[in-house]
């Protein structure tokens, strides 16, 4: 039987890339939805993917993860769909504003943390977050809350008794326990909303399987590596293109002390692929699974313990679903005021 899979962020870098690898593995056996912010892109993305596996299914639709009307609506569109999802890969994200710390990345240079700094960027890279128009901030809104929200809305899809669901969340060594705070899970006060983010998701997803194991759905983190895509190229923004190309070999060369330099959106989808080909029952919901190129250029995915706990992943899991109540709250007030002018039309004419 086909199996049903709908991947975010799927336009371009590490979210396209797995698209090409499942299609190129099973070009009929899988049934692909691009789940997408930019249309014009994700066409051009379907158009490559048609070039190369012309008879494949792939499907596109809308969606806008950091927007809560646009969740809902896409995932009203899916259940119209697909009657059943096996595999939601939930990689949209972004890093907006990001700020590199020159000096403290000459320090990193010279001192024992310097593999550290290369493998997760800690220490040297802050972000300017945004509000979104719906009031919340733009880095949780799009890299988990819009994730959450349809999770929730696919559970009926999701969830079927005999078979097994998985959830992927692309996560990041960027995530740090440090980052995160349960008394402002959307990162209002802090720098490093990415980095924030990355940490919830890692802690939702252990709550997750926690709530929905029982139900035959399974959710596990991968961190992609170091990957040359849009996301990174806007750390340096006044860094020209054929410069990241120049420093290529020097970062071929870091490879040899830290195998996170995966480089090409297609090495970074290799623990995403992985994923796809395992039995969800046989992973660790505690582990993080890094794709990782050797100096050879050899890929592969290791498991590495996560720093979370099932007290603050419960914790932020209760948050979540308040925030949801709100929102789903709001979203009937905005209905009220249309129903309210129907029947009041109704009325005279039913009379
Ligand atoms: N590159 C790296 O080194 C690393 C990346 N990651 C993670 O990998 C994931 C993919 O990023 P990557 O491929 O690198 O970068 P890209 O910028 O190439 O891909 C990000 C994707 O997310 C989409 N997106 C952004 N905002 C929204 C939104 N509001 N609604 C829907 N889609 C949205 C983008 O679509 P659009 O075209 O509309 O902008 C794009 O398709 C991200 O979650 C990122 O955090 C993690 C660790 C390292
Ligand atoms: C210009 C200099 C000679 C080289 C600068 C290199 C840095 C821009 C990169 C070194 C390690 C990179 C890195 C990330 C961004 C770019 C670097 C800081 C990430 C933080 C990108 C997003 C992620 O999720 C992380 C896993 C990456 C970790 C490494």
């Amino acid at each position: 039987m086909n199996k049903v899979v709908l991947v975010t962020g799927a336009n371009s870098g590490i979210g396209l890339a797995l698209c090409e690898r499942l299609l190129t593995q099973d070009t009929e056996g899988v049934q692909l939805c691009l789940a997408c912010r930019n249309m014009q892109r994700a066409q051009a993305a379907r158009s490559a993917l048609l070039a190369s596996h012309p008879t494949a299914q792939v499907a596109l639709l809308q969606m806008d993860t950091s927007s809560i009307t646009s969740v809902f609506k896409a995932a009203q569109e899916i259940k119209l769909r697909y009657n059943r999802l096996d595999y939601l890969y939930l990689n949209a994200g972004i890093m907006p504003n990001p700020q590199f710390d020159v000096t403290a990345f000459f320090k990193g240079l010279f001192s024992r943390k310097i593999i550290t700094m290369f493998a997760t960027g800690e220490g040297i890279l802050t972000q300017t977050d945004r509000i979104t128009p719906d009031g919340r901030q733009e880095v949780f809104a799009t890299n988990l809350f819009g994730h959450f929200l349809l999770i929730r809305e696919l559970e009926p899809i999701l969830c079927h008794a005999g078979r097994t669901s998985q959830l992927i969340w692309t996560s990041s060594s960027n995530a740090h326990r440090s980052a995160f705070n349960l008394e402002d899970i959307q990162h209002q006060k802090g720098t490093q909303p990415y980095s924030s983010s990355k940490y919830a998701s890692d802690l939702l997803s252990l709550a997750l399987n926690t709530h929905y194991n029982k139900q035959g759905l399974y959710s596990s983190v991968i961190c992609p590596g170091f990957v040359m895509t849009n996301l990174t190229y806007r750390i340096l923004p006044s860094f020209p293109a054929f410069l990241w190309t120049l420093l290529m070999p020097i970062f071929w060369l870091i490879r040899v002390f830290t195998n996170m330099f995966t480089l090409t959106p297609y090495n970074g989808a290799e623990a995403l692929f992985w994923l796809f080909q395992q039995k969800p029952e046989s992973l660790d919901p505690y582990a993080k699974y890094h794709s990782l190129t050797s100096a050879l250029s050899n890929n592969y995915t290791q498991p590495q313990k996560m720093d979370i706990d099932l007290e603050t992943s419960e914790a932020l899991y209760e948050k979540l679903l308040q925030l949801e109540s709100e929102e789903r709250r709001k979203v009937k007030e905005k209905q009220k005021p249309s129903q309210h002018f129907h029947s009041n039309r109704a009325g005279p004419l039913s009379s």
